[in-house]
């Protein structure tokens, strides 16, 4: 495989620059009848909740009026064709695009409108489909800046080396280095990010989006350019994740990992929601069948 390109987080925000005016040239959301905050959400059972989102560029529909919720605690898996809308819907989740119409809930509370970094202090983390690290830090450098995200030190406090920076210092680097020991790579943590493998990376991605805490974690496409073994190996580490509370949602084209490891699954084909169900449901629709023309039916 050639070497991946590394993007780095300012890349990255400036790629992003100039679809945020693309989605909302006024700036302002349409208010669309939304549906009221259930039962279910106010006890927490639901945590997020996709309300009737549409999202265009100019002429392009990404999302035409998408709707579904995720469970607490929950495996979900985002599925569908390419340019199906997919990475649209988790870039209007964590705040890189605002909804044309619609709205977002997380816990209860509408986060349209939100700043990304408001959104990750919220509990939602998110890796990307394009590896994005800083490739000059450590691997656990790399971690620490996503557990910085949670710090209370002051500027006052930082630049004087007073002894709370020293305490959260200390933390986040301890605790950064059991999310190294949980992703699997903690015997890399004093090596430059760009000199891991390329399933290093991506699984340094993963503990630096698990160091802000997160209630949610959006990984889009995480298995991307893996081998049979590695993506054994993903699987096994976002059931993992699921196991300590944290609830997952899943961006991936690989079928049979999604089957696999999915407990309700959500396909989109051209910014539409086409179904909605478990694998096995999601597996026998016609209309998800036809999505997949050319992709073996059975490749579950
Ligand atoms: N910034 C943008 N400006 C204009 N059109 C865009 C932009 N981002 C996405 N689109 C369009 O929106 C549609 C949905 O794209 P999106 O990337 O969300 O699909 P996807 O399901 O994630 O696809 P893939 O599996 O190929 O990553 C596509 O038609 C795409 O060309």
């Amino acid at each position: 495989m050639s070497e991946p390109h590394i993007e780095t987080p300012q890349e990255a925000d400036a790629a992003n620059a100039r679809p945020v005016d693309q989605a909302a040239p006024t700036g302002k959301t349409t208010a669309v009848a939304s549906t009221p905050v259930s039962d279910e959400e106010r006890s927490g059972e639901v945590l997020l909740v996709v309300d009737n989102v549409t999202l265009r560029f100019g002429g392009v529909v990404a999302l035409n009026e998408v709707s579904f919720s995720l469970r607490k605690g929950e495996i979900f898996g985002l599925i569908g064709p390419n340019g199906a809308g997919k990475t649209t819907c988790f870039n209007a989740m964590t705040g890189v695009y605002r909804p044309t119409s619609g709205g977002i809930r997380f816990q209860g509370e509408s986060i349209v409108g939100k700043k990304k970094h408001e959104i990750t202090r919220g509990g939602i983390a998110r890796t990307f489909q394009n590896v994005r690290l800083f490739p000059e830090m450590t691997a656990l450098e790399n971690v620490m800046v996503g557990a910085d995200a949670h710090h209370k030190t002051s500027v006052i406090s930082a630049l004087f080396r007073l002894p709370r920076f020293w305490r959260e210092e200390r933390s986040g680097r301890d605790r950064s280095l059991q999310l190294l020991r949980f992703v699997g790579i903690h015997e890399r943590a004093g090596e430059v990010a760009r000199n891991l493998s390329y399933g290093e990376q991506r699984r340094l991605e993963i503990a630096r989006a698990l160091a802000t805490n997160p209630t949610l974690l959006c990984l889009d496409e995480p298995a991307a350019g893996f081998n049979p073994a590695e993506k054994e190996d993903l699987l096994a580490l976002i059931r993992k994740i699921r196991d300590t509370g944290v609830t997952v949602l899943l961006i991936e084209h690989d079928m049979r990992l999604v089957m696999g490891v999915t407990d309700r699954i959500v396909v989109l084909e051209f910014g539409k929601k086409i179904a909605e169900g478990t694998p096995a449901e999601v597996r026998d629709n016609p209309a998800v069948i036809a999505a997949y023309l050319g992709v073996p039916t059975d490749a579950a």
